[in-house]
């Protein structure tokens, strides 16, 4: 076969890194594996009976889709029986999931954003799944897990990644030592490895934001933007491109391929609330991949990775991407 399979990866990370046992390495293959499966039923759409609404609402109010419900519980069942788990979390349940007795325990705590970029379903534009894996702490052996063992900063988070449901079927994955990629083989069925170290350019002329928040955002955010949009003759001296697929997943895979800056900053709709994205299943997985691909991410003022979270489904005001693009944004939150 001309390309290593994600099997085959894992191995040879398991074999270079004391950091992968094969505990992790079983899970993240079972996980890939039900990511292969919310992928078929992604790509039946309407064949399947997968589109629109379910009209139940998750914890955090949103309107549930078929296609959320049905990817909650691919990956639940697929991680229950050998995923090597302590318990699960997810953005489509109100509070976490103890594996049951009947099924042997693991040490690890999954969490996962099921469908990202619901609002894309029934438009059939590029959706996704996001995961990240963190280890149970110690004192948790013997005792059933807690909500409280889940809320620990992302800088401790031993593997995270995503799968993207597009043109192609790809899963983009860190166990710490870099960031890879594997494009789904439909006809076999194989994750195949199609990228390695991945590197994130460090100087971008392209930002992706959801412009139509702009008079909502906090002063030091449209100041930003309004200098980008100035361009050439502005105070940034560069005409940048604007792209925003209001799905992550989508928008964080071009800024992995060609650079770039997202940003989903806090806003001034919902004040309370720290932003839109959720730090858990979002925020943390997505910014260590970025770090691992020489990226930055940043609430606005701190790097997320470093954010104590204090509830499950907290939120974050996100900006990442391009790492002197993301200090230029960093800078402007100082002044
Ligand atoms: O519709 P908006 O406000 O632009 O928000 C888009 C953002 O919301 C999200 O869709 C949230 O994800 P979910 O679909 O998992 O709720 C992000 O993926 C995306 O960046
Ligand atoms: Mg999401
Ligand atoms: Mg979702």
């Amino acid at each position: 076969m001309k390309y290593k399979t994600l099997t085959h990866y894992l191995v040879e990370q398991q074999r270079e890194h004391q950091s992968i046992d094969p505990e992790l390495r079983l899970l993240l293959e079972i996980v890939a594996r039900a990511c292969k499966s919310i992928g078929h039923a992604v790509g039946k759409g309407a064949l399947g009976g997968v589109l629109g609404s379910l009209g139940s609402e998750n914890v955090q109010g949103e309107i549930q889709k078929k296609l959320d419900v049905l990817s909650n519980d691919i990956l639940l069942e697929a991680n229950e029986w050998g995923g090597h788990l302590a318990g699960m979390a997810s953005e489509e349940m109100t509070t976490i999931h103890r594996i049951p007795n009947r099924y042997p325990k693991g040490e690890y705590l999954l969490l996962f954003d099921p469908l990202d970029g619901s609002s894309n379903i029934d438009v059939n534009v590029s959706i996704g799944t996001i995961f990240s894996v963190l280890k149970a702490p110690a004192g948790a052996e013997g005792r059933d897990i807690e909500e409280a063992d889940f809320l620990q900063p992302g800088s401790r988070q031993v593997a995270a990644g995503y799968a993207i449901y597009g043109p192609q079927t790809m899963l983009v994955l860190t166990t710490g030592n870099g960031v890879a990629s594997f494009t789904l083989d439909r006809e076999m069925g194989a994750w195949c490895l199609t990228g390695e170290n991945i590197r994130i350019p460090e100087d971008t002329k392209e930002f992706a934001i959801n412009m139509s928040n702009m008079r909502h955002w906090a002063p030091e955010m449209r100041r930003y933007i309004e200098d980008c949009l100035a361009g050439q003759d502005g105070p940034l001296g560069k005409n940048y491109n604007m792209r925003w697929i209001a799905s992550m997943v989508s928008d964080v895979h071009r800024i992995m391929n060609r650079g770039g800056v997202f940003m989903y900053p806090w806003d001034a709709r919902e004040p309370e609330k720290a932003g839109k994205l959720r730090l858990m299943y979002e925020a943390n997985p997505m910014s260590m991949l970025i770090e691992q691909a020489g990226g930055a991410s940043i609430d606005g003022t701190q790097r997320i990775l470093d954010i104590q979270p204090e509830a499950l489904h907290q939120r974050v005001s996100v900006m990442l991407g391009s790492k002197n693009e993301i200090a230029r944004i960093a800078e402007y939150h100082q002044q």
